[in-house]
């Protein structure tokens, strides 16, 4: 034993030499592909926690010619596993009785007195303008209100709430399409192009928010996605993006350079969710003012460029609830330079005012396809007259 001594701490050495060599490298692997994005918690260097499962395939730089970085997920631990969905509006209830009388249940306090007079209808008609629903709607509602309590003369209150809930869900709407063009089309030769959503707005409404909640909306629903930080205005912005993506695995895009041109960054985006065979490439831009035409210009732009790569297949404009008619203004100029689609209502949580999902799609034709009810990750509901309009009433 004493003989083989020598051997074993030559042996010894060797494996720890070995071991030494092969953490270092690991170590500087980690660190050539960037570092962890902010606001995760865990320590990587744990490798318990360090989970991955799939060999990593190169994406560690976009497209060739790309001014671009791809930020790959996969150095997340614990990839988060989003939650479902559907049933997410039914949420809005608790959201809005934190938050004041809703506007529901004030108009069935109003439409459950005995007789109604003329004070009692324009109190309805003032709740109504109130909570932002607009005039033409608010008179439209009243009148419908008018004459089925005439007509039919309904007291109790389980008539008076549904025939008030009938009249509100036909306001709303739930003939619109609100589904959302996030499905890729696939060409004969089985190409596949990712359907593109591009999601604009005014600073502050929740732009980036809302990109990483229906990331994870887009994941739970089993699609593959890529983000694309075209908010080069923001520093933070894409390292928001980059988290939330993250999250649950999903890689980011985002400029090499501070202040780099945002429509090469979404053309990139394109590209690798093109490459990465993507099912969809959300394309988050930075907020602008609606009066302001050099970043309308802008957005024009990062149209254009997407455009030449893959059609657009939705434009999602994000506005805070709690602006109002505010929210009108911004929504026709975003309407008319980027061809909105769809409506992202956020804030909903911080108002008891609705009605401005019905002024909104009143006055665009553009249905509001998803609500925001708060910080949560997964604080964002697919949109639907009738779950809507019950959390109103419920409240
Ligand atoms: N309560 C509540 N807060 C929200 C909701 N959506 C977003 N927020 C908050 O709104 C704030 C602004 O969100 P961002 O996503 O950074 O907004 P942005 O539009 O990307 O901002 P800019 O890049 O400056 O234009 C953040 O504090 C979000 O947490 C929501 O539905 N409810």
């Amino acid at each position: 034993m004493t003989d083989q001594l020598p051997l074993w701490i030559s042996l010894a050495v060797l494996v720890l030499g070995t071991l030494g060599f092969v953490g270092y490298s690991s170590t500087r692997g980690r660190s050539h592909r960037g570092e962890l994005p902010p606001g995760t918690d865990t320590d990587v260097d744990d490798p318990t926690t360090t989970d991955v499962t799939e060999p990593a395939p190169d994406t560690t730089t976009g497209p060739a010619g790309s001014i671009t970085d791809v930020v790959e997920p996969l150095l997340v631990p614990d990839v988060e596993v989003p939650e479902a969905p559907a049933g997410r509006l039914a949420r809005l209830r608790d959201r809005l009785a934190r938050s004041g009388s809703p506007l529901g249940t004030r108009l069935l306090s109003v439409l459950s007195r005995d007789h109604l007079s003329e004070d009692d209808w324009d109190e309805l008609e003032e709740t109504l303008l109130l909570a932002d629903v607009g005039a033409g709607p608010a008179g439209e509602l009243i009148d419908a209100l008018r004459t089925r309590v005439r007509v039919e003369g309904v007291k109790d209150p389980v008539g008076v709430r549904s025939m008030l809930r009938q009249e509100l869900v036909a306001l709303v709407d739930p003939t619109l399409d609100r589904s959302l063009g996030t499905t890729p089309t696939l060409a004969e030769d089985g190409t596949k192009t990712p359907a593109v959503v591009l999601v604009v707005g005014v600073n502050g409404t929740g732009k980036t928010t809302t990109v990483g909640k229906l990331t994870r909306v887009l994941v739970a629903e089993g699609s593959t996605v890529v983000l694309g930080a075209a908010d080069t205005f923001r520093a933070a912005a894409a390292d928001q993006l980059t988290t939330w993506g993250a999250r649950v695995g999903v890689e980011t895009v985002r400029s090499a350079k501070d202040g780099a041109d945002p429509a090469s960054v979404a053309f990139d985006a394109v590209r690798t969710g093109r490459a990465r065979d993507a099912d969809v490439v959300l394309v988050d831009t930075a907020g602008r003012l609606q009066n302001k035409a050099g970043l309308m210009d802008e957005l024009g732009k990062i149209t254009r460029v997407i455009t030449k790569d893959a059609p657009l297949t939705e434009v999602l404009l994000v506005l805070d609830a709690t602006t109002g008619q505010n929210g009108l203004n911004q929504a026709r100029v975003f309407a008319e330079v980027a061809g909105v689609t769809g409506i992202v209502l956020t804030k909903l949580d911080g108002t008891a005012k609705g009605g401005i999902v019905v002024a909104v799609q009143r006055e665009l034709g553009v249905p509001v396809k998803l609500v925001g009810l708060g910080e949560g990750p997964d604080d964002l509901a697919p949109f639907d007259a009738e779950g809507f309009v019950d959390a109103l009433l419920q409240g």
